[in-house]
């Protein structure tokens, strides 16, 4: 049965309307063949056909077993043993394996980028979360292995469900996977047809889960005249998660961002006072921020490091009452500016290339347009530019706490009356500063 048949038989309205097609940017989309006005209901796919954990479980084959799993089996592995169950039968389910015959054979996610490719963007979060993933494969493949592939060779030949077979199904569902926030839960699922719809900015988020009807539904993101390739939006997603899941970056992406991540050691002085501060304002010990251009040094990051840096007489008061929105004191505001300063020229030393070089080597067309390696040079930009930025704004704010000449950081310390950029313990200081001072000070009140 070839996959229209299979999706009009099963309740799908929309598809005669709409085409399969290679686009030049994107690859393979889908096609309108007739005008549409912005929120036209363009595709609904009811949920029998979708591919979830819940009609995998219900399956009378393979559902039975993934069910004996303990612990049970995580929605993620969940579809890629149904996945690769589907594609390794021969008869049967006629219309799954029409879908599964349709799907990309390769990805181009970074994990699948050679080591030359992937050091481009050494130093980039996507450099080590591309590195950690590749080790929490091969982990869960072996898990899977022991708990359920092993333990039933007539469901699961082993030749094909390798590690190679584990990891396509697993960019097959991170790539092509809609996930929806329902009031009790998170819903992941794979839509046959809707799965073939690329991604844009352009269009407003458009792809509805009605777990009522048990259906799914894609809506004109915006007005398209007949002939237009039809776009959904994948969300504010950033360059390096892109790449990491769907194998592709959009140029000037403006969700780009840089995962900073934050841990205090067990061992730190009132360790538990200051995990139990941050949890009140809704923050972990071990947290990740994801720093953007548009706010390069957001509020958490300096609520997170003023707590974590907290002196004992500090904890007791100030704290508690302003959530460390603020400046707790001008010694703890110091030290976190200093230390976040300290951390950011780490972290930019850390890129194997720098963002100079990057730039002219993709001005220069050294790394080919659309490649893996044009690919990880622009997170690698997009992440340096954003680090830049926050190593700025640490300075910019360090230079209103500590005496640009003696590098005091006192609670009286007195802006610069003219350019308010700097900040002084005092007048002799102020002075003998002026001479270094003045240029900038000129320059930014003009
Ligand atoms: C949900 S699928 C869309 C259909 C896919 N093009 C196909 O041929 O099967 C997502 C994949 O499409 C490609 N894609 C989607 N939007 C894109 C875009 N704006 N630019 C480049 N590739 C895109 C990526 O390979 C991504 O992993």
């Amino acid at each position: 049965m070839k996959l229209q048949e299979w999706l009009v038989n099963g309740g799908v309205e929309g598809l005669s309307l709409l085409q399969l097609e290679d686009f030049p940017d994107t690859g393979r989309g889908v096609k309108t063949l007739r005008s549409l006005k912005s929120h036209d209901v363009v595709l609904t796919v009811p949920g029998s056909l979708l591919w979830t954990a819940d009609v995998a479980l219900s399956d009378p084959v393979i559902g039975t077993v993934i069910r004996t799993v303990e612990p049970p089996l995580s929605v993620d592995d969940i579809l890629a043993v149904f996945l690769l169950f589907i594609k390794s039968c021969e008869t049967g389910y006629d219309g799954r394996r029409a879908h599964v015959e349709l799907l990309p054979t390769s990805y181009t996610a970074s994990i699948f980028f050679n080591d030359e490719e992937l050091e481009i963007c050494a130093g980039s979060s996507l450099y080590h979360l591309t590195q950690k993933l590749k080790q929490q494969i091969r982990d869960d493949y072996l898990q899977l292995l022991n708990k359920l592939i092993t333990k039933h060779p007539d469901l699961f030949p082993l030749e094909r469900f390798t590690q190679d077979d584990y990891i396509w199904a697993l960019c097959t569902i991170w790539s092509r996977g809609m996930d929806f926030q329902l009031s009790d839960k998170q819903f992941r699922c794979i839509a046959p047809f809707a799965d073939m719809l690329n991604h844009s900015l352009d269009v407003e988020l458009c792809h509805i889960y009605d777990p009522k009807l048990n259906r799914l539904q894609i809506l004109a993101g915006k007005e398209y005249k007949a002939g237009e390739q039809v776009f959904i939006n994948y969300g504010p997603v950033p360059n390096n998660r892109l790449l990491r899941l769907y194998g592709f970056i959009l140029t000037d992406n403006p969700h780009d961002s840089y995962d900073l991540v934050l841990t205090t050691h067990p061992q730190a002085p009132l360790y538990s006072q200051k995990v139990a501060l941050l949890e009140s304002i809704g923050l972990q010990v071990n947290s990740t921020f994801p720093l953007k251009l548009s706010d390069p040094l957001p509020l958490n990051v300096l609520q997170y490091l003023r707590i974590q840096r907290l002196s004992s007489s500090e904890i007791s008061t100030l704290a508690v009452k302003h959530e460390a929105k603020d400046k707790i004191s001008a010694r703890n505001e110091a030290e976190i500016l200093k230390a976040l300063d300290e951390a950011c020229e780490n972290l930019l030393a850390g890129f194997s290339v720098s963002f100079e070089e990057l730039e002219t080597k993709i001005a220069s067309g050294a790394y080919q347009k659309g490649s893996n390696a044009w690919a990880a040079a622009h997170v690698s930009i997009g992440e340096q530019k954003i680090l830049r930025a926050t190593l700025q704004k640490a300075k910019e704010l360090l230079a209103l706490v500590i005496c640009a000449n003696c590098g005091k950081a006192n609670e009286n310390n007195k802006r610069c009356g003219r350019c308010r950029k700097v900040v002084y313990c005092g007048v002799d200081c102020q002075k003998s500063h002026y001479k270094e001072h003045k240029v900038l000070c000129k320059a930014s009140g003009e």
